[in-house]
C-alpha cells in the first residue's frame, strides 16, 4: 500500500489531490514522472548515473539507489503513472529531522526557455540562492520535548537572508523547542554530532566537494542536498563520545536539470557547496568558542 510520505520537506507534496510522491512500508520512494519531460530526464539521470563506473563507489552512496520505473496509481487520482523507484532514504529513521538544501547560485541553465528563466532568475534573486549559493527550501525538527515534528512554514522559509538561512541552520540542530526560536535563540545542543565528528555532515559534504572539484561528468543544476540525523538517539546515549548516535546523513536529490558536464566543472554546484559548507563550519567554530568559555577553571584541571 502506497502512502503519503510523512516526512518529505520540500517539492511536490501529494497532498489535496496534487500528484507528489508516495512511499511504500519497504524503504522505496515512488517519484512521479511529471509530464513534461523532467520526469524521464530524471530517469535517464539514474540510468546513467547508476551504470556510470567513472563516479566513485564513495560518491555513488551520497545518491538514493535507483530501482527502475513501475506504472503505480499516481497520488491525484488520474490512474496509473510511471514512477521512479528509488530508496527512500529516510525511512530507516524513526523520528528524523530533514532539511532540504538547493545548492547553487542560480536554477536556470542554458537553452532553457524564456518562461522557465524568469520563473527561476525571480526565485534566485527573492532567495539566497543568488546571494550565497544556496538556499534552504523546507525542514522540519522532531521535537522531543513535544514529542512532535516541527515544520517551518514554506513562505518564511523561502523568504529567508543570509541571516534567516543561518538562524535555520542552528536551529535544525537545537534541542530546545524549534516554535520558540523567536525569544529564545537556538542552542545548537546537537550541531557537533550532527554537523561535526567522523562521521557528520561537515565530513560528508567535504568528501562531496572534494569529488565536485575535479568531477566534469555532470552539472547538477537545480539540484539539493537532504540532511537527515536523529535527536532522540543522541539525547538518549547522551555524552560526547556517540559522535555516531546522530546518524547523520548527507544525500544528493532531484536531478530534473542536471545536463551533460562536456569536461567542464561544474562551477555552479561547486561555488555553492563551498559557501554552504563555509556556514556550517562557521556553527561549528561558534559552539566549540562556546563551549571552552563555559568551562570553568576547575573543569580545565586549573
Ligand atoms: O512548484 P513550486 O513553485 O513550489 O516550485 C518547485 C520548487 O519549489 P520551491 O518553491 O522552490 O520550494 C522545487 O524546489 P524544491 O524541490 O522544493 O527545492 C523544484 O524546483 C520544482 O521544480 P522541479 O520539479 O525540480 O523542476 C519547482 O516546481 P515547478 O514550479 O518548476 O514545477
Ligand atoms: N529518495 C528519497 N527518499 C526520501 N525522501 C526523498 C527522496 N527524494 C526526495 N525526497 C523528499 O522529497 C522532497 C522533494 O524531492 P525532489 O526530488 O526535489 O522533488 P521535486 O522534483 O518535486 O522538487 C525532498 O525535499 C525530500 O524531502
Amino acid at each position: 500500500m502506497l502512502k503519503v510520505p510523512e516526512h518529505q520537506v520540500a517539492g511536490h507534496i501529494a497532498s489535496d489531490g496534487k500528484l507528489g510522491p508516495l512511499v511504500d512500508d519497504q524503504g522505496r520512494f515512488f517519484k512521479p514522472l511529471q509530464g513534461d519531460s523532467r520526469g524521464e530526464h530524471e530517469a535517464k539521470f539514474y540510468e546513467s548515473f547508476t551504470s556510470n563506473k567513472m563516479v566513485p563507489d564513495h560518491i555513488h552512496r551520497y545518491f538514493p539507489v535507483y530501482h527502475g520505473t513501475q506504472l503505480v496509481e499516481a497520488s491525484d487520482g488520474s490512474g496509473k503513472l510511471l514512477h521512479l523507484v528509488l530508496d527512500d532514504v529516510v525511512s530507516g529513521y524513526s523520528n528524523p529531522s530533514v532539511m532540504d538544501v538547493k545548492i547553487g547560485s542560480r536554477t536556470w541553465y542554458p537553452d532553457v526557455s524564456e518562461g522557465y528563466f524568469k520563473k527561476c532568475i525571480k526565485k534566485d534573486r527573492e532567495t539566497t540562492t543568488v546571494s550565497l549559493g544556496f538556499r534552504v527550501s523546507g525542514f522540519k525538527i522532531f521535537d522531543h520535548q513535544e514529542s512532535s515534528f516541527w515544520r517551518a512554514e514554506k513562505k518564511l522559509v523561502l523568504g529567508y537572508n543570509a541571516d534567516g538561512a543561518r538562524l535555520a541552520l542552528r536551529k535544525f540542530v537545537s534541542s530546545n523547542s524549534p516554535a520558540d526560536s523567536n525569544s529564545t535563540p537556538p542552542n545548537c545542543a546537537f550541531a557537533s554530532e550532527v554537523y561535526g565528528g567522523p562521521n557528520g555532515i561537515l565530513v560528508q559534504l567535504l568528501e562531496l566537494k572534494e569529488w565536485f572539484e575535479t568531477q566534469t561528468l555532470y552539472h547538477f543544476n537545480s539540484c539539493s542536498i537532504l540532511m537527515t540525523y536523529e535527536n532522540e538517539s543522541i539525547l538518549m546515549k547522551g555524552g560526547d563520545d556517540d559522535v555516531q548516535a546522530a546518524r547523520a546523513q548527507v544525500k544528493l536529490v532531484d536531478f530534473a536539470h542536471v545536463l551533460d558536464g562536456s569536461g567542464v566543472i561544474d562551477h555552479n554546484f561547486l561555488g555553492g557547496l563551498c559557501s554552504f559548507i563555509k556556514f556550517i563550519k562557521d556553527i561549528l567554530q561558534s559552539v566549540d568558542k562556546r563551549d571552552e568559555t563555559e568551562t570553568s577553571p576547575l573543569e580545565n584541571g586549573n
